[in-house]
């Protein structure tokens, strides 16, 4: 019998993709059917257990194999003495293939099938067996309306393999989404799943394999990675002879006046995530509080470009933008960052500022943008970029040639190749002031110790994430600096600073 798993896979797929390997499982002999029933008994176990007591369910199924796998939950429920109602959405005389056999199977059962209207009462557990990943375009009626009543209904839900409504691809609600208490998924962990409004939706996420062969999955290409402790780089152990020189020294370049704690938690974040040596680049009025609260950063005031060449100069990475503002002084530091050639983490202002087509994007830079930052390089809005995450973060990195960090739940990492990761860890207790610029030098600060772009984003945003979770424990108020300890603590953990 196949099990459910906690331990969630890291490959994530397109609705095509999972689609696919549906095909290709069948095709290797597995039939349709043996699938759809493997999936009913998944579901069916993991609501046992979230419910034992609930002794009473309500499957809304449609019309396609979502409703297929409703139905068969539907027989096993019966079966177990528990009291079950099938609210049918759409004429289940129309059901075909495996679905309408699933339907039969219910009968045999003795299942209770009703037409759905909006005034059918609903009890116990509510069954979502309404669409998965057939879904396209706006959710239509009358299922728009179940999927409110489902909402409205306060009772707990289950969602067979994706909440109704959610787009497999995006994540994104189209129309309206169920919002679960509990999903269980089958075969493939969908993106949709995780990015865009998935996370008010999805609830506690069950994965069950159903038992198909690891081969024929493995051979699936997929379209993103989860970030999780074995899937991102470590950093290698430090000889017990190292000193400062090996680790890199990053320069923060930022903090307008006005905007000076900005890039110190930009150079503080850098420092506590291991760099060797951390410079900071900032107005001379700045100098004075960023010495007092960090004495191991080396402060330097910089009114002009050339001032600020010479100390990028003796630099290994570069961190620009936090606090940077968009004005004269601003500009011209960019400008003078856009044509250094070492590895270069772009946040906030210069991100502005580079959509405003006042510098070109340096080779080797780390992108940071949040979803208005991203709007605007790519020269469209928040909706938009919104809507599909996924192929924002894409046309990001393809645009300017970099590594894109785009922030926000389910944090994306892409490349101009087309690699993309996603980061399903986080809370919003993390949506606050300077958190991005404690990523920013984070980023910055792996690259100094020898990371690839790419894989010091990854390796940033997941510690980032982490450590924002272990603290969200005490809820609001959170501030960036806190994460300080805990970044450490989790560094230390992945990559051990001894052997
Ligand atoms: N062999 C397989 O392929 C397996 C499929 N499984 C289940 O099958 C599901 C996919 O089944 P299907 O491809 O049949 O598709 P779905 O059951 O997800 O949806 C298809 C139905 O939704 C309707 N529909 C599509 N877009 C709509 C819209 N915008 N508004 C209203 N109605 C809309 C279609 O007319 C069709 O009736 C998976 O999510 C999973 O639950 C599982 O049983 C595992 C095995
Ligand atoms: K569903």
């Amino acid at each position: 019998m196949p099990d459910i798993q906690e331990d969630l896979p890291l490959s994530l797929y397109s609705a095509a993709q999972v689609r696919e390997l549906d095909a290709r499982l069948i095709a290797a002999g597995t039939p349709g059917f043996e699938l759809m029933s493997r999936a009913a008994h998944a579901a069916w176990r993991a609501l046992r257990r979230r419910w034992p007591q609930a002794g009473a369910l309500t499957v809304l199924a449609g019309r396609g194999n979502n409703a297929g796998d409703g139905y068969l939950v539907a027989a096993l429920a019966q079966r177990a003495g528990w009291r079950v109602r099938v609210l049918a959405v759409g004429d289940p005389q129309q059901l075909q293939g495996d679905a309408a056999q699933a339907l039969g199977e219910a009968r045999q059962a003795g299942v209770a099938i009703e037409p759905w209207s909006e005034c059918a009462p609903l009890d116990g557990v509510l069954v979502d067996a309404l669409l998965g990943t057939g879904l396209g375009g706006t959710v239509r009626e009358p299922y728009a309306q179940a999927i409110r009543q489902i909402n409205a209904s306060g009772l707990p839900v289950l969602a067979v393999d994706i909440p109704s409504g959610l787009s497999a691809d995006t994540g994104c609600a189209l129309g309206v989404a169920v919002r679960a208490e509990l999903t269980v998924t089958f075969i493939g962990l969908k993106i949709g799943l995780f990015t865009g409004e998935a996370p008010d939706h999805v609830g506690t996420l069950v994965f069950a394999d159903l038992a198909a062969d690891p081969q024929i999955v493995t051979a699936q290409p997929v379209t993103a990675r989860r970030l999780a402790a074995g899937s991102v780089a470590r950093l290698a152990p430090r000889p017990r002879t190292a000193h400062k020189g090996h680790f890199g020294h990053v320069l923060v370049v930022g903090g307008d006046l006005g905007l000076g704690g900005a890039a110190l938690l930009g150079a503080e974040s850098a420092l506590r995530a291991g760099a060797g040596l951390v410079s900071l680049a900032t107005r001379g009025a700045h100098v004075p509080a960023a010495l007092a609260r960090c004495p191991e950063l080396m402060s330097r005031g910089v009114e002009s470009a050339n001032q600020a060449l010479a100390l990028m100069a003796r630099a290994d990475v570069l961190v620009v933008g936090p606090g940077l503002g968009q004005a004269a002084w601003g500009r011209s530091l960019l400008s003078a960052a856009a044509g250094c050639a070492q590895p270069q983490v772009w946040d906030a202002d210069a991100l502005n500022l580079l959509a405003a087509g006042a510098v070109g994007a340096p080779a080797n830079a780390v992108l940071t943008p949040h979803p208005g930052e991203a709007a605007r390089l790519l020269g469209s809005d928040i909706a938009t970029v919104q809507a599909d995450r996924p192929a924002a973060a894409l046309a990001l990195a393809r645009r300017y040639g970099a590594v894109v960090v785009l922030k926000g739940a389910g944090s994306l990492v892409a490349d101009p190749q087309g690699r993309l990761a996603l980061c399903d860890h986080g809370h919003p207790a993390m949506a606050g002031a300077g958190l991005g610029d404690v990523l920013a030098g984070l980023v910055g600060a792996l690259l100094a110790q020898g990371l690839a772009p790419f894989e010091a984003a990854c390796l940033a945003v997941w510690l980032h994430a982490r450590a924002g979770e272990r603290l969200a424990v005490l809820g609001r108020g959170l501030l960036a600096s806190d994460l300080f300890p805990a970044i450490r603590q989790l560094l230390e953990e992945h990559s051990p600073c001894l052997n």
